[in-house]
């Protein structure tokens, strides 16, 4: 017995002994093999591949998941009419547009001691797809009634908002081609933009009226304005000066002689122009880009594979100025795929936002949105934001956001023994849940793009936020996308294989010494070819053919003037514009833009402009602070100064800012001669309105350079 037992316990132990083996092995050693496996099948999956294609030699790329370009998102939507009426039918009864009730406007004194404006908004008010078509043709006919024909041209002159969604369907249903034009752009520019393209209907706001009447005397062809109303905004005195030149009417005077008269429409071919836009301008005078139905589908039918699960389940919260690609391109997406669009703005978005009457909520908390666009510059300020509230903290609550921040990161980056799923529920739950509902709590992705977006920005958003950072690359004269990051790829920095609408090819650059076969990675000037091609530049055929060539297979292609590279798994990764990448006195070649995407990094920076030439052996740099950050450090440094503007003039000032670009320098592994080797602070901030940047927030170098000549003399004494 007693054996028997001895030997019992002792088969006992070696079960248990088993047991507890097996236990460790499925316990850790397969979720650890998983987790190896799937990440490095994540990470090597081949994301782009070579393709022969024809024009000039090259190294060509397509998207790995198309072998032949995708051109259209639906059958029988090969115009953005006909998508927009396929989408309406299908979703009838779903909600399109969505725009927040003005409860009130009040006037106080700003932060700075400056008057402003404050918004009192309520809840969303809804209009379904059916809904929207209905105000659509009623617009459309209206148009028509008003006398504007078809073959005249339109411009929509106007902030992000539902109106200009409708107008801009609108004149697409009357085969009209509709220029647009930024709120933010001067007299002088205006009324350049609506000589060049002989607009005979401007379609504007309320409160962008005055601007139209100041130059009425120069508006050769501008027959009638339609303006869309704002409540609280009055306009009769200015309604009535201008009536001797133009028909003047409301936008929803428009809407009701349309239903009185309805008209049949007129729609367009994909080869028809849908929309003259104008570049940004930030390197020169903007251009006119004419835009095909065509162009502007491919670029939808791409976009829609980039997000997963798109439907109207969706909710995208649209602020950007629709005037630029990437917002037109992002909202036809949208309505592709029948999601939701609620209108917002950058001076409303959050509950800090500066238009944001205090104790009311900003448009992302009402609006709860699934899906967000953002140009870097309003991450930036975002990361900023986060880092300065995470900072007013106490100890515990700091040293508790580093700890989640840290263990996040390395999950990210591959650390085996972090991030699991339990952990991240748990810092989700204590840490980011509170900094997610600055954007409603609901976001699962957000789209970045028209400018280079810095590493560290990426990682920070997407880790606070817990959703993918998507990184695109793309130009007006592309319609928005050529690349555009995927949405399981967690690298940082890269914008991702091309879109399933075109090829993308490297070509070499010899001046500047980037060549097709560079070790370890193909460099060269970025040519784009595909449906999302456009056709040129209005009225500029000179500068059409310098850029966009017709190849010997009918593939047009658009010579961007951006450099950069293929990394081994199909991935671009955009190093800077030919124009941006400056050779230094010994010939160490600096690319600016990248450079100060890099050293916008530090909290101290609000915007910043780097300036080297091959006079110069250093670069040195324009910098506008951060008002809250360095008056933060001011006062804790007991530094007495009279106003911000004497603060900056202040040396302690410079020389902790200074540091500070060297720390976030290091951190970047910035080479030493691209870190500014003298600074200046520049108190006022650089806003579309002063002209020194774009209306999405990109420097207009030229513009910045002769405003601030004598400032930069000074810093190469
Ligand atoms: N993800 C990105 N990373 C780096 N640069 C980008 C990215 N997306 C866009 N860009 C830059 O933006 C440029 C396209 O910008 P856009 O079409 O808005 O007008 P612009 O080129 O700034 O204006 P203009 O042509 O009048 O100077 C690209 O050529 C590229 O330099």
């Amino acid at each position: 017995m007693a054996s028997i037992d001895a030997g019992n316990s002792i088969s006992l132990q070696h079960n248990s002994r088993d047991a507890h083996t097996i236990a460790i092995f499925v316990g850790v050693l397969v979720p650890v093999l998983f987790f190896f496996l799937f990440t490095n099948m994540k990470n090597r999956r081949q994301r782009g591949v070579r393709v022969e294609v024809g024009g000039e030699t090259g190294l060509a790329f397509r998207n790995s998941q198309y072998p032949t370009l995708l051109e259209i998102p639906f059958e029988g939507a090969s115009t953005i009419a006909a998508l927009f009426e396929q989408s309406c039918k299908h979703h009838e009864h779903a909600r399109l547009l969505g725009t927040r009730k003005l409860i009130n406007r009040q006037q106080e004194v700003g932060e700075d001691g400056k008057p402003c404006e404050r918004l009192h908004l309520g809840n969303y008010e809804w209009i379904t797809y059916g809904g929207a078509f209905k105000r659509v043709s009623n617009f459309a006919s209206g148009l028509m009634q008003l006398g504007h024909k078809t073959g005249q041209r339109t411009a929509i002159f106007a902030e992000t908002r539902a109106e200009w969604l409708i107008a801009l369907q609108a004149c697409f249903r009357c085969n009209i081609t509709v220029v647009s034009i930024y709120p933010s752009l001067g007299g002088e520019a205006l009324a350049l933009s609506l000589n060049e393209t002989e607009v005979s209907t401007v379609i504007c706001e309320q409160k962008q009226m005055q601007k139209l009447i100041d130059i009425s005397q120069h508006l050769d062809t501008v027959k009638r304005i339609v303006y869309m109303e704002d409540k609280g905004i009055t306009t009769e005195s200015s309604v009535s000066r201008t009536s001797s030149h133009w028909t003047v009417s409301s936008f929803s005077e428009v809407e009701s002689l349309g239903r009185q008269n309805p008209a049949k429409p007129n729609l367009p071919v994909p080869a028809d122009i849908a929309v003259i836009m104008y570049t940004s301008g930030s390197t020169g005078i903007p251009k006119g880009v004419m835009m095909t139905h065509g162009n502007v589908v491919a670029t939808t039918a791409a976009v829609t594979t980039i997000v997963p699960e798109l439907s109207s389940e969706d909710i995208y919260l649209a602020y950007l100025p629709l005037g630029h690609i990437f917002e037109l391109a992002a909202e036809c997406t949208m309505v592709a795929m029948g999601c939701a669009i609620g209108y917002g703005s950058p001076s409303t978005l959050v509950d800090s936002s500066n238009m944001i009457k205090k104790g009311t909520k900003g448009d992302a908390p009402i609006l709860r949105p699934t899906l967000m666009t953002a140009v870097p510059a309003i991450l930036d300020r975002l990361r900023d934001g986060v880092r300065r509230k995470v900072e007013t903290k106490r100890n515990i609550s700091r040293k508790l956001f580093d700890i989640s921040y840290r263990r996040s990161l390395a999950a990210i980056e591959g650390s085996w023994n972090s991030g699991w799923a339990v952990e991240k529920l748990l810092w989700d739950k204590i840490v980011f849940r509170k900094i997610r509902a600055i954007l409603g709590g609901h976001v699962r992705g957000l789209l970045s793009g028209g400018a280079p977006l810095s590493e560290d920005t990426q990682r920070f958003v997407n880790i606070c936020i817990g959703a993918p950072i998507l990184q695109g690359y793309g130009l007006t004269e592309t319609c928005a996308g050529a690349t555009f990051s995927e949405w399981d790829d967690s690298t940082v920095g890269r914008v991702g294989p091309p879109l399933p609408n075109c090829y993308v090819k490297l070509v070499n650059w010899e001046d500047g010494g980037y060549m097709t076969n560079d070790s370890p990675m193909p460099q060269g000037e970025i040519v784009i070819g595909g449906a999302n091609v456009t056709l040129g530049y209005f009225k500029r055929k000179v500068e059409t053919n310098e850029v966009y060539k017709m190849d010997e297979r009918g593939t047009r292609w658009f010579y961007t003037g951006d450099i950069g590279r293929f990394h081994p798994d199909g991935c671009l990764e955009v190093i800077d514009r030919k124009k941006y990448i400056i050779k230094l006195q010994h010939g160490e070649r600096v690319p600016l833009g990248k450079v100060e995407a890099a050293l916008v990094v530090s909290h101290y920076v609000e915007n910043i402009m780097l300036n080297g030439d091959h006079l110069h052996s250093y670069c040195v740099a324009l910098v506008v602070p951060s008002l809250k950050a360095l008056e933060t450090w001011a006062q804790r440094e007991m530094l007495v100064y009279n106003d911000f503007e004497d603060l900056c003039q202040k040396k302690e000032a410079i020389t902790e800012i200074h540091l500070s670009l060297m720390k976030v320098a290091k951190q970047a592994n910035l080479k030493n001669f691209e870190i500014p080797k003298k600074i200046k602070l520049l108190p006022h901030p650089w806003t579309p309105d002063t002209n020194l940047v774009t209306a999405a927030l990109k420097l207009k170098r030229g513009v910045i350079q002769q405003t601030f000549e004598e400032e930069l003399k000074e810093l190469y004494n």
